[in-house]
């Protein structure tokens, strides 16, 4: 640790001598607490820091609308597209490597939930399910089942390694979470969890923000923070020792993530790439999505916050958004590409900004709270490393399959704890019923047929033959031909087009359908028919591995 005098010092040539402003007012214990978090601070760097960020903040950013281009749709593989052998060959190719334990799974967990509104990680989140799981939960039971999946398929015992990058806010109560849930019967060995940096968020003419008189204001450095986090941690050598050789990276708050989703892993795998990321059509354009195009023709992602919304307008012919494919933060890397990244590439990642509300102590020691934004914070984004692939893929997949993130609190329009536990229930639903089971509601009366992947292409040849955007509000279906759809005389909030999403076991006003399978059970709906197969049942249901067990001994 630095003495006081070295800190100083150094501050001072830094230019940020104003750190140590109330350091006469702070009692022996947080001198010692602030000594120590200023000593791991990157001293050296932080004038650079604190430069780059006022310079970056005041560039305007670059218009890339003149030099972007969509992913020609042919380059993209597709679920909807793709024929049943197709999908099947990858899901084989995806089991294997899987079953010869050359598979990881890396959660990026260092966010903050500020949107959700929460203090503790959004892993930790439960959105309501009749399970009462938490998102942590739910993720480490995929990794039991597509483990299980897979040595049953090859007669083995693999291992998914799963690492979870937290940041300072997330790791302590992660760790806690965790123990106290006995790490969901995985085994903590395989649990490898560590810390994102952090680094200082700047004022507008580049002073070190301090959040109280013995504490700056620190923030993770983004997802992209990732590529860095690895090498402090010596997370590719732990990934070198158990053989991983592909690497699942995927953002804590999508509901619907397939972990080590093996069919995007064989999809990859057959492609020989390097590095690839799944889509989804994009809902409405100005859905917050980051969008997979080409820039002066590299593949990469232009986040949704960079992006011109005349640009996120532009339709096709056919009424279909030019730019469609809707980042979902899912990537798969091989290791090598990793390990490449880390040596050559990661100080090459772009910075970028954001402005937000830093609460402060102003110079006579006020707490401040602001009212707008008065501070920079720099983040990188983990997508960004894609121009330095050298055979980057694209896969879509089906959005009410796989993407129902949680983003906000309820009350919010989308991605709220309501619409991640409806996006849920109707997947087990249409599961349920597709594996021949009949449901009945509350009332014993039969639910109808549930909605199918399909019925999104009837939402999209509708809108085609109206002649381009209709405002949805609700879509829902009564059986698998015929669409019901409210149509808005103009969008809820500017530009926002409803995201059709609903099925028939969450239409209308109604709740959803409490019909919930444990991943334990199904991981993607395998499995079911030998359970639930020509069988009535009741909701509420949760069909966990004990009523399994009942249903397959009946
Ligand atoms: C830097 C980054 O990874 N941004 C991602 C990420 O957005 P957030 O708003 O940061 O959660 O998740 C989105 C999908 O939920 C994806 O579309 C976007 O590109």
């Amino acid at each position: 640790m630095l003495s006081f005098e070295q800190l100083k010092q150094r501050l001072e040539s830094a230019g940020q001598p104003h750190v140590l402003q109330f350091w006469s007012e702070l009692c022996e214990e947080d001198r010692d607490t602030f000594l120590q978090e200023l000593s791991q601070l990157d001293l050296k760097g932080l004038k650079d820091h604190c430069e780059g960020a006022v310079r970056a903040a005041d560039s305007p950013s670059a218009n890339l609308d003149q030099h972007i281009q969509p992913v020609p749709p042919e380059s993209i593989g597709s679920v909807r597209k793709s024929d049943k052998s197709c999908l099947a060959e990858w899901e084989n190719e995806g089991l294997l490597q899987i079953s010869q334990s050359r598979v990881g799974v890396l959660l990026l967990a260092g966010g903050q939930g500020t949107r959700l509104g929460v203090q503790y990680p959004k892993g930790m989140y439960n959105v309501g399910l009749p399970s009462g799981k938490t998102l942590y939960q739910i993720q480490a039971e995929r990794i039991h089942k597509i483990q299980e999946l897979s040595n049953r398929k090859h007669g083995c015992k693999c291992t998914v390694p799963w690492y979870i990058m937290t940041s300072e806010f997330t790791l302590a109560p992660t760790k806690k979470f965790f123990k106290e849930n006995n790490y969901f019967d995985l085994d903590p060995s395989n649990i490898v969890m560590f810390e994102q940096r952090m680094i200082p968020a700047v004022t507008f003419d580049g002073k070190v923000i301090l959040q109280g008189k013995g504490k700056i204001a620190m923030a993770p450095d983004g997802n992209g923070g990732l590529y860095q986090a690895l090498v402090d941690n010596k997370v590719l050598e732990d990934m070198k020792k158990r053989g991983v050789e592909y690497l699942h990276v995927y953002c804590v708050d999508n509901i619907l993530v397939k972990m080590a989703d093996p069919v995007f892993i064989g999809f990859c795998v057959s492609r020989g790439a390097d590095c690839g990321a799944k889509v989804v059509e994009k809902a409405y354009p100005a859905e917050p999505v980051g969008v997979v195009c080409k820039v002066q023709g590299v593949s990469q992602v232009v986040e949704y916050s960079e992006f011109q919304p005349q640009t996120a307008e532009l339709r096709g012919p056919g009424g279909e958004l030019v730019y469609s494919a809707g980042n979902i933060c899912n990537h798969l890397f091989t290791r090598a590409f990793l390990q490449d990244v880390a040596e050559k590439f990661k100080d090459q990642l772009k910075q970028h900004v954001a402005l937000k509300k830093v609460p402060f102590v102003d110079s006579c020691g006020n707490h401040v709270k602001p009212t707008k934004p008065n501070g920079i914070k720099m983040e990188k984004f983990v997508f960004d490393v894609f121009p330095f692939s050298r055979n980057f893929v694209v896969f879509e997949v089906v959005r009410e399959d796989e993407f129902s993130p949680l983003k906000n609190a309820d009350g919010a329009a989308t991605d709220t704890p309501t619409t991640a536990r409806n996006s849920l229930l109707a997947q087990h639903c249409r599961w349920a019923m597709a594996a021949g089971a009949t449901l009945l509601d509350e009332h014993g009366n039969t639910l109808p047929p549930a909605a199918r992947s399909e019925e999104n292409l009837l939402i999209y040849s509708l809108r085609k033959s109206t002649g381009g955007t209709k405002y949805m509000k609700k879509v829902c279906c009564e059986n698998s031909t015929s669409l019901v759809i409210d149509i808005l005389p103009e969008p809820l909030s500017a530009g926002l087009v409803y995201p059709e999403s609903s099925s028939c076991a969450s239409a209308g006003d109604s709740p959803p359908t409490q019909w919930e399978i444990s991943p334990l059970v199904s991981y993607f709906g395998e499995g079911l028919e030998k359970l639930l197969g020509g069988r009535t049942l009741p909701t509420p249901f949760i069909l966990d591995e004990k009523r399994a067990k009942e249903l397959q001994a009946q």
